[in-house]
């Protein structure tokens, strides 16, 4: 199914770029994109966001593996109704399967997109992460959207 391109494709953008970054960069090393606003920083992770749970790797195997089959029904399932919720679905899983591979090769995340927002250090990302948070902000839409439909509905 097309969804399940969307997931390749961030899975193979997200393998690609941790590739080049753990083979072309050393560990601690920034480039400098944009000053004060985007650096490409070599970093790693072996926890989940803002590095919570840090080793815990038994832990993200579990939440992933489950992660990975509710999207996968949910897509099986849902994806026909709406392109949005396929997408969002489809990012997700990509984005997931990304860090998975990850966690199961390296037992760490590679991480590279470092962003200063407000000159607030953002914790550093990569395609995988910015995958999950697009596709989870797209299901939040998602959801409203229906929302409102069922209203306009109910008014008749
Ligand atoms: C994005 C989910 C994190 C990702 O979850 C995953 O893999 C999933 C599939 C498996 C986890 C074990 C379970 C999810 C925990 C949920 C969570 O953590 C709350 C997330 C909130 C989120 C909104 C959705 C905000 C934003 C985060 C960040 C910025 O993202 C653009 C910071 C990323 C940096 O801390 C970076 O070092 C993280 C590192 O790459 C490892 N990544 C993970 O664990």
């Amino acid at each position: 199914m097309f969804y399940y391109l969307i997931a390749l494709l961030v899975i193979a953008l997200d393998q690609l770029t941790k590739w080049m970054i753990v083979k072309k960069m050393e560990y601690g090393e920034s480039i400098e994109i944009i000053e004060n606003l985007l650096y490409i920083t070599s970093h790693r992770n072996r926890g989940a966001a803002w590095g919570i749970l840090q080793g815990q790797m038994w832990f993200f195997y579990i939440i992933t593996i489950a992660v990975i089959i509710g999207l996968v029904y949910y897509i099986q399932k849902m994806a026909k109704e709406s392109i949005l919720l396929g997408v969002a679905l489809g990012l997700m899983l990509g984005g997931a399967i990304g860090n998975f591979i990850d966690r199961v090769v390296r037992q760490e995340v590679v991480d590279f997109v470092h962003t200063y927002i407000f000159s607030y250090s953002f914790p550093v990302f990569n395609v995988a992460d910015a995958a999950l948070s697009i596709g989870v902000g797209l299901l939040v839409i998602h959801m409203f959207l229906e929302e409102k439909n069922a209203k306009e509905k109910d008014n008749g």
